[in-house]
């Protein structure tokens, strides 16, 4: 397996806030990463030092680079969709595509317009004149279009409607078919990626709280439904998350004899909303 990201120890403080507090990381090539983490937990800081945009301590290689000295010819390996905007807003839509591809060498204006032959975006259009999706759509368009092995998502569909967003992450998944490519996404809409991932990151106050693949999520942790009348069977079990649902009782375990489990109840392998409830909560990790 090839190490795309290899991080050891990474720190990095906004003078007394602790924002990545010693992040070990590998990512393999050809996975699809899922980083999730509540408001501030500092995602985009560790999606910016993956692409040397910002100042860290620790040890880092990305794509066999250093992203603080080499941030030039990394920038040219990695696709990256910011959760901003930053188009020119007097540029038309169809001057934008001409834009990147003289500038990226890695443009592919075919795909960047079969991106856009699913969107109502007129090419003659300005930037200024398109709505608030209609940028995000231009912008997807442009970045996805370009042929990099990494492809860096920091909440690609926000502000987007339901039938984009899917269209979007079909397309996403596509491409990842169609070529070799690793993939880091950050979302809110954790449901929208679920079945994509190969892996799952959950970051809490600047720490890696879960560093796994979604394979063994599910030989890790199981979901346990019981009536209410055995919910003390389902305690004694050490749950490490519990809630009610439909009047029954929902726990989740780590590491506990599916076994055991089946005794008590139905078993299902649990959904990342389950996992990060569970492992989010205050007291948790
Ligand atoms: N340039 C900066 N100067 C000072 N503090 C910053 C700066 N950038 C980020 N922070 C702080 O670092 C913390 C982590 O921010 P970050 O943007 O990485 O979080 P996030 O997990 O991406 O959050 P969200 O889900 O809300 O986008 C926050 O407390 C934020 O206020």
């Amino acid at each position: 397996m090839t190490a795309i990201v290899s991080a050891r120890g990474l720190h990095k403080h906004y003078g007394s806030l602790r924002v990545l507090d010693g992040v070990d990381l590998n990512i393999e090539k050809g996975a699809i990463v899922g980083l999730i983490g509540p408001n501030g937990a500092g995602k985009t800081t560790l999606l910016k030092a993956l692409l040397g945009l910002c100042r860290f301590e620790g040890e880092l290689e990305v794509l066999g680079l250093d992203p603080r000295r080499q941030r030039h010819d990394l920038s040219r390996q990695i696709c990256f969709i910011a959760d901003v905007s930053v188009l020119p807003r007097w540029l038309k839509a169809g001057q934008a595509l001409e834009l990147v591809r003289d500038i990226h060498p890695l443009f592919d204006m075919d795909r960047a317009r079969s991106y856009l032959d699913q969107t109502r975006i007129p090419m003659n259009k300005k930037v200024a004149h398109l709505s608030k999706g209609m940028i995000t759509q231009l912008y997807l368009a442009l970045v996805m279009a370009i042929d990099a092995p990494l492809l860096i998502l920091d909440e690609p569909t926000l502000g987007l409607d339901i039938l984009y967003r899917k269209k979007f992450y079909d397309h996403l998944i596509q491409d990842y078919h169609d070529r070799e490519r690793t993939i880091i996404v950050t979302t809110h809409q954790v449901e929208e990626i679920e079945t994509l991932l190969t892996h799952l990151l959950f970051l809490k106050d600047g720490k890696l709280v879960l560093n796994t693949s979604m394979a063994s999520v599910a030989d890790e942790y199981c979901e346990l439904m019981v009536p209410k009348d055995r919910a003390q069977a389902g305690r004694d079990l050490g749950p490490i998350g519990e809630r009610e649902v439909f009047g029954r009782k929902l726990f989740l375990y780590k590491g506990v004899e599916r076994d055991v489990l089946g005794r008590l109840g139905e078993l299902h392998t649990p959904g990342i909303v389950d996992l990060y409830l569970a492992l989010m909560k205050e007291d948790a990790a």
